[in-house]
């Protein structure tokens, strides 16, 4: 994902302003209280020059000093009222923010998630939005309120001197022409740094996923070296962006010394020569140092600005990625319960090819009558997987329809597809949490009696009467603590659970023993009574009486039929059944296989 796209220019603060303004009441909430802080502030030096006056003409000071304490107190109290509204405030902010990004990633269209590493889309929610949380909250409400308060002070300042005001402002926009230059910087800084933070979690994500994989392949030291240079990055980034900040930071003291000695000098000059008092020289003064708060506060919030502003643009990008959003539709909720016949599945001339790469399906066309089976065979890559994704609208096709019970696919929303669909993966099957959230991750009503109906299926329920917990015992992070054959088996009782209108198992019993692999063969065959299914297998023995197989070769149907009529009619499948051990082997001349007899062999090990 590129992130250079914008990180200058209008359209970052615009989309700042956007995820500020839902919470812009509160927002101008916090500036009024801030504003009254000030204001209480502002007006101490009046005062002060009231007592000033008072002492020197030796009138009464009581009233003056007592108006002082008050404004103190109360400047106080506003301070840190307006600090906690602003805390809730930004703590809404970023709430807002991280639930709208989690509402998108978990939509977001399959080739988009094909194409970003996972850590960085995590990074986005959990850092990104930190820093925009600061910039729409603490930053906007800091400038603004420095901003009106250096505006007040100017007016009054300009009611006790004209000329010591020139001077002043002066000093301030010379500054203000460096800062112009610096302010940019921390941006581009900032957007370095959250890319490099993206990159560390990507990197991690990487690591911790195939965790396994790594410690086997004795690759600790790459996958740390991977991730260090993006920490690396990460932290020249964010020093460089400290170097700016800092510089800020020195500009605006430097700012109001430069006006305080100028103001003096010339201020000592006009006193020297009669043109104006003591008192008015005092009370400009003063204001000339309460202006280092509210500066402070207008550059601290336009760097902070400048921070969310290198953000915002990574948050933007999520949020303009293409969702899902027909997966939450409330009319669809009974919508799979159809209690209908098992509808046919109809593939009908359907062209596919995943972004930037050749077609992987060219014009397949097949019909699964509703309530049989269907068995897709054929070499890896030929498509088979791709047939399952295009089934459930993880991608469109590029032509061609696909149809369930008569319709196309295309003009119902995703909810409905995938409610009428139960799919068992290829591999990670099992999320993390119990037996029990597991059986009811889609079937979330199924009653006790239904569970224990397909752990019965599915040979599960010998395990689950062993686990000191039963169904409540913790299967780990994507199901480790089950074997292989488990997590395959309580997926299909997932799936049975559902009982769905469709029923596709993606070689869902690689990982099973023969006894069990007989056991879900009757568990499909129960299933098929009620539903279509359409299984891919590897394994051919398992799938010799489905009443179609089809042999897909490079993306297309080579042959359909059954075993017996394809073993007798294709080349391909005799051979995939011959090295199977399910047929003879045709070439006359090699010596027979052991169990090599059509028959023979329905549930080879291999
Ligand atoms: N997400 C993807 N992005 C790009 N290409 C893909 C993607 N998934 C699969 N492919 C490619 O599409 C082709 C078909 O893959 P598919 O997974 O459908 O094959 P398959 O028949 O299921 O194979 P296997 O039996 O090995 O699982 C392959 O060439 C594969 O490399």
């Amino acid at each position: 994902m590129s992130d250079d796209g914008g990180a200058s220019g209008v359209r970052p603060l615009r989309a700042l302003l956007r995820q500020a303004r839902p919470h812009r009441l509160a927002l101008a909430g916090s500036l009024l209280l801030a504003l009254a802080a000030s204001g209480s502030g502002l007006v101490q030096p009046l005062v002060a020059r009231n007592v000033l006056d008072a002492l020197a003409d030796g009138t009464a000071v009581a009233g003056p000093l007592v108006l002082l304490g008050v404004l103190v107190v109360a400047g106080a109290v506003l301070t840190g009222l307006q600090s906690w509204w602003q805390q809730r405030t930004s703590e809404q902010v970023v709430r807002s923010i991280r639930r709208d990004l989690v509402f998108r990633l978990v939509r977001l269209k399959i080739p988009e998630l094909d194409r970003r590493p996972p850590g960085d889309l995590v990074a986005r929610v959990t850092s990104d939005s930190a820093l925009v949380q600061n910039a729409a909250t603490q930053g906007l409400v800091m400038i603004s309120n420095g901003l009106l308060t250096v505006l007040g002070a100017v007016v009054l300042m300009g009611t006790v001197h004209l000329g010591l005001l020139g001077v002043t402002l002066g000093v301030l926009c010379g500054t203000g022409a460096v800062l112009g230059l610096v302010l940019p910087r921390i941006r581009e800084a900032v957007a370095r740094a959250q890319r490099s933070v993206g990159a560390v979690g990507a990197a991690l994500d990487r690591s911790l996923g195939a965790a396994r994989t790594v410690k086997a392949n004795g690759a600790e030291a790459r996958e740390t070296a991977r991730a260090e240079a993006a920490v690396q990055e990460a932290y020249e980034a964010g020093l460089t962006g400290a170097k700016y900040v800092a510089l800020v930071q020195v500009l605006s003291g430097v700012a109001i010394q430069a006006a305080f000695l100028a103001v003096l000098g010339v201020g000592g000059a006009l006193v020297a020569a009669g043109d104006l008092d003591a008192s008015q020289l005092i009370a400009f003064l003063l204001y000339v140092f309460y202006l280092a708060s509210p500066i402070a506060s207008l550059l601290g919030g336009l760097g902070m600005l400048q921070q969310g502003l290198g953000a915002v643009v990574r948050i933007e990008q999520v949020r303009n990625l293409p969702a899902e959003d027909d997966v939450d539709l409330p009319e669809d909720a009974a919508a799979h319960t159809t209690g209908s016949a098992a509808p046919p599945v109809e593939f009908d001339a359907v062209h596919f090819a995943y972004p930037g790469r050749g077609p992987a399906l060219r014009g397949v066309a097949f019909t699964v009558p509703g309530g049989t089976r269907t068995a897709l065979v054929g070499l890896s890559g030929a498509g088979k997987t791709t047939m399952f994704a295009l089934l459930q609208r993880f991608y469109e096709p590029d032509a061609g329809a696909i149809r369930i019970g008569g319709r196309d696919i295309a003009g119902m929303s995703r909810a409905e597809v995938r409610r009428r669909i139960a799919y068992v993966e290829q591999e990670s099957p099992v999320m993390a949490g119990t037996l029990r959230e597991n059986l009811r991750y889609a079937a979330t009503g199924a009653s006790d009696e239904a569970i224990a109906d397909v752990l019965r299926l599915t040979r599960l329920d010998a395990l689950v009467a062993r686990l000191p917990d039963g169904l409540d015992t913790e299967v780990g992070n994507r199901g480790v603590a089950l074997s292989g054959g488990e997590r395959q088996r309580l997926a299909i009782a997932r799936a049975l659970l559902r009982e769905p209108d469709v029923l596709l198992l993606d070689e869902a019993t690689a990982q099973l023993d023969a006894s069990n692999e007989q056991a879900l063969r009757e568990a499909v065959d129960q299933a098929a009574r009620r539903c279509t299914v359409v299984l891919i297998a590897h394994r051919l023995s398992t799938v010799t009486d489905a009443e179609q197989i089809i042999v897909l070769q490079d993306g297309g149907i080579r042959a359909a039929g059954s075993h017996e009529e394809l073993v007798g009619a294709d080349a391909l499948y005799r051979e995939l059944a011959a090295s199977q051990m399910l047929v003879p082997a045709t070439d006359e001349g090699a010596p027979p296989g052991p169990g090599s007899v059509a028959g023979a062999g329905l549930h080879p090990t291999g």
